[in-house]
């Protein structure tokens, strides 16, 4: 074993095959299902047009969009039960934990989770993409203490999640940006969220317990944990003169900045080109453009000593922040996008399974003689 060559972190280490989602790090290319997704933001997809198509493989026909559209709907309630426990969890849990401990709830309330056909993996598949807009909208009332505000049928899951956390219709602009943010963070091929969700589908575990591994992972701050660490940056510099100054000191202290570098892009990220537009508009429209600006200096000056480029979770964070959205949500937030990517992931590794189980280069001391308590 110990001759063999290894990654550090699996770098560009190819672990299995997929026809879900590609990207091309070089030239800033993301593909779902072979649609890029400057196509799908530019014919203003919708989010759940996106999810048939990375479960199906293909774009749904009118009927097919109706279905689905249809199934998602009604859907969205929690079970009682799972709505108690949220209200039982300790109030200074963060969103993401919550999200983790109900979504694993939620599997026993699952009246197919004993099925692991196709057929039912669609069904919980479509509960979770449904449900988890609400543990996320329910939870951020409950944590303010205000009281839950339930799914409206006639709104498409973007506006839904709005209109729970405010029960106040969305603008058509926060609409169609929110819809464009779900869309942009569905998939992104072998990330660390998806790859955990992988190995637990690869043991034949079921979809709940290999959801619960995803959002364990993407909590994590060098994963979409980040987002909610751009926020806090921006919100601790406070004004655009500041930024410069800030950001050279961090750096000069070997400090990361959030929301730059990623594993496989070595160019710009092409989600970050949507969310920047996205920032400076919104921004102009709630006239708050601080944000943006302070971005785009933050921009400036990493790429200038760095030579690094925004990732899609940079300018996700001032667009939430101008749409009035907390920063303890915006990892959740990317959970309601990623949980469509996930589960097809999950999908198709149980239609191709094979245990996922590397090796490790033990480094460790080989053999030794075990040594009586009383002579150590
Ligand atoms: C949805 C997502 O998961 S996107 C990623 C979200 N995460 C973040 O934004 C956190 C900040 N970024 C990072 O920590 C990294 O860029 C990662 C984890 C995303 C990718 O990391 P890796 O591919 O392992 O790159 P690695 O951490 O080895 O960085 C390579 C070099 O760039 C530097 N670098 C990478 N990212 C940053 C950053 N954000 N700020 C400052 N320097 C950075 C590293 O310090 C390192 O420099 P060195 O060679 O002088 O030591
Ligand atoms: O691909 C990755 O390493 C991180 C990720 O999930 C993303 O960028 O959306």
């Amino acid at each position: 074993m110990s001759n063999q060559t290894y990654k550090a972190g699996l770098e560009d280490v190819i672990a299995g095959v997929s026809e879900i989602c590609f990207i091309d790090g070089d030239e800033g290319r993301l593909v779902y299902r072979g649609y890029d997704i400057h196509d799908l933001v530019n014919h203003q997809a919708t989010f759940e047009e996106v999810v048939y198509l990375l479960w199906h493989g293909e774009l749904p026909n009118k009927e097919q969009l109706d279905a689905i559209t249809k199934d998602l709907k009604e859907n969205r309630e929690l079970h009682p039960e799972l709505v108690n426990l949220l209200k039982s969890l300790p109030k200074d849990s963060t969103p993401m934990e919550v999200l983790r401990t109900v979504v694993s709830t939620a599997s026993m309330y699952d009246p197919d989770n004993k099925d692991n056909s196709r057929e039912a993996n669609i069904r919980k598949a479509t509960r979770l993409v449904a449900q988890i807009p609400t543990i996320v909208a329910y939870n951020e009332r409950l944590r303010k203490g205000l009281d839950v505000i339930p799914p409206k049928k006639d709104n498409s899951l973007a506006e839904n999640f709005l209109y729970m956390l405010t029960g106040k219709q969305p603008n058509p602009l926060e609409a169609r940006a929110f819809n464009i943010a779900l869309i942009l963070h569905a998939d992104h091929e072998w990330n660390a969220s998806t790859f955990a969700a992988r190995v637990t589908a690869a043991t034949l575990s079921d979809m709940y317990s290999a959801i619960t591994s995803a959002i364990g992972t993407l909590k994590g701050p060098l994963h979409g944990g980040a987002n909610e660490q751009v926020m806090r940056m921006l919100l601790e510099i406070g004004e655009p003169e500041k930024a410069e100054e800030w950001v050279k000191n961090a750096l000069a202290n070997k400090q990361k900045i959030m929301g730059f570098g990623h594993r496989v892009y070595h160019t710009e990220d092409p989600r970050a080109t949507h969310l920047r537009q996205m920032s400076k508009e919104l921004g102009e429209r709630e006239g708050q453009t601080k944000w943006f600006e302070m971005s785009q200096i933050i921009e400036k000056v990493v790429h200038e000593q760095k030579g690094l480029y925004p990732n899609v979770d940079f300018y996700s964070a001032s667009t939430y922040y101008v749409m009035g959205i907390d920063v303890e949500i915006y990892t959740p937030i990317f959970a309601c996008s990623r949980i469509s990517g996930w589960t097809a992931h999950v999908l198709e590794q149980y239609s191709n399974n094979r245990l996922i189980r590397p090796r490790a280069d033990y480094v460790g001391v080989k053999r030794r003689t075990y040594v009586p308590i009383e002579q150590r």
